[in-house]
């Protein structure tokens, strides 16, 4: 990356290898992409809790969580900060809007697991660019790009949050699936056929995939 702006790469005392062998596990992002409905925030909550119960150290960050705080939209951040800085720094789910959502959640991602965590982010992240973007910051091995395969029937008719209703009435524009894109991992780690097994199971593969590259021992 150039450096035009005079700031500096620190290393830190305590080294990521240093914090991952007293946690007894190592430091990873799982990320969860998929149609919204499609079950990434329950696969990442239950991941969580599975992995929280063997002691281990994970956390979550989740689609709509962030979108009120590090990525609130402008009208959210409107009454605080004033109309120019909402619009230069508010994310909506314009293309450009999805970019800069999933880098910033990338660069956090990146952060916890430097840190020697397991997190678990669970955001549509359509384009494959942009997640193939969070992917080359990382250690191989250190991103697990987690796709789940729900069918969109399935996810259409779940709805539980009466997204998909709104979008074919034309009450929300630019709805993933609907009149927007979603562009399938070509390679990812793992497919989760999620709309046929339970969370438990899929999770179940989930901790294989870990187990087996020697991330987690349980
Ligand atoms: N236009 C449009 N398209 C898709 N989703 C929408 C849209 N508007 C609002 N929502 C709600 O926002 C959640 C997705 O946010 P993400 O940050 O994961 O989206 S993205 O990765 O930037 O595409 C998504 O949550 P999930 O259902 O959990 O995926 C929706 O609740
Ligand atoms: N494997 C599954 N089998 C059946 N229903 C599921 C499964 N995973 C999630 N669900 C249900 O589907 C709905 C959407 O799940 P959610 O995790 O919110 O999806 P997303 O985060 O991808 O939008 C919720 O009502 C949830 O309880």
């Amino acid at each position: 990356m150039t450096n035009d702006t005079n700031v500096t790469w620190h290393e830190h005392q305590v080294a990521r290898s240093d914090r991952e062998a007293m946690k007894g596990h190592k430091g990873c992002v799982v990320w969860f992409t998929g149609l919204s409905g499609s079950g990434k925030s329950t696969l990442a909550n239950t991941l969580d809790h599975r992995l929280h119960g063997h002691r281990l150290h994970s956390a979550v960050l989740d689609g709509d969580n962030v979108r009120h705080a590090l990525n609130a939209s402008p009208s959210m951040l409107r009454s605080v900060h004033g109309d120019d800085f909402a619009e230069r720094f508010g994310l909506g789910f314009s293309a450009i809007d999805r970019e800069e959502n999933i880098r910033r959640i990338g660069a956090v991602a990146q952060l916890f697991s430097q840190a020697g965590i397991i997190a678990l982010t669970a955001f549509i992240s359509p384009y494959r660019q942009d997640r193939d973007r969070v992917r080359a910051t990382m250690a191989p091995g250190e991103f697990i790009e987690v796709f789940v395969d729900t069918p969109i029937e399935i996810c259409e008719q779940r709805d539980p949050k009466g997204l998909y209703k709104k979008a074919r009435a034309g009450e929300i524009k630019g709805f993933t699936g609907i009149d927007d894109p979603y562009e399938q991992p070509l390679s990812p780690e793992l497919t989760l056929y999620a709309g046929q097994k339970s969370p438990g199971e899929l999770v179940d593969e989930v901790i294989q995939y870990l187990q087996e590259r020697e991330i987690v021992r349980l």
